[in-house]
């Protein structure tokens, strides 16, 4: 008979996608800004490195600010290599900040509030709060009779609940496309609020702590 063997497997729940851009260095663009077909690791689409470097050289003259570029295209045909590409043709050193849309939409989090702070850390920006401490992250717990939520909290939300004086067992409403927060008050008392209100119980932040439960 066959002998069966266990062997002991490897915690595999955590799996990162790697981002395999380090070979990307420019956008292969020479002096007057045409495309070579192989160059600072840039393979090919010369057509699409040509446009991105005619919007390089616009945003350079400061003939665009404040833009967006949307680049499209079928999956791993480079639309994330060129926009490293743009990013690198300015410094080796620019920071390039990449955010996956299926996580970005899984977050608890405003989607306002996930991309300014993506914005900020792209620019290496802190945001002041309220008290003065440095823009950090937190974490806010809902609760309902029923059930607990934790939410990520961002810069924002975090001044937003200073700025109403939010404190435990305060009702509260959060639009979570802005991330705007509100204080609702207690109408004839907290008896006459329903059930299934969601009541704010603590906000803790990572660092410089504005709230504690
Ligand atoms: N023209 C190119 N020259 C050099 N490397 C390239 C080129 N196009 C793609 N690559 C490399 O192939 C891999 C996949 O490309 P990339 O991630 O940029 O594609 P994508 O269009 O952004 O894909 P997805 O839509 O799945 O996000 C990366 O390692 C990238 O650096």
């Amino acid at each position: 008979m066959a002998e069966l063997k266990l062997f002991e497997t490897r915690n595999l729940t955590r799996i990162e996608r790697i981002g395999t851009h380090s070979h990307i260095r420019n956008m292969g663009l020479d002096s007057a800004l045409e495309p070579r077909f192989v160059s600072e690791g840039m393979v090919g689409q010369t057509l699409a490195c040509k446009a991105a470097g005619v919007i390089v050289q616009m945003v350079k003259d400061g003939k665009i600010a404040g833009r967006a570029v949307l680049l499209a295209g079928q999956p791993g045909t480079g639309k994330t290599a060129i926009a490293m590409g743009m990013a690198k043709s300015n410094s080796q050193e620019t920071l390039f900040v990449m955010l996956a849309g299926s996580e970005f939409f899984s977050l608890e989090m405003s989607k306002t509030e996930a991309l300014m702070q993506a914005f900020h850390k792209s620019i290496g920006i802190d945001r002041p709060t309220v008290s003065g401490a440095a823009s950090k992250t937190g974490k806010l717990t809902l609760k309902s009779t029923e059930m607990e939520t934790v939410y990520d909290l961002g810069a924002k939300m975090i001044e937003a609940l200073g700025k109403d004086k939010v404190q435990s067992g305060d009702v509260i409403g959060i639009d979570k496309a802005s991330g705007k927060i509100t204080k609702i008050p207690p109408a004839g008392g907290s008896r006459s609020r329903p059930r299934s209100t969601m009541t704010f119980s603590s906000a803790t932040l990572d660092a410089p702590t504005l709230f504690t439960s």
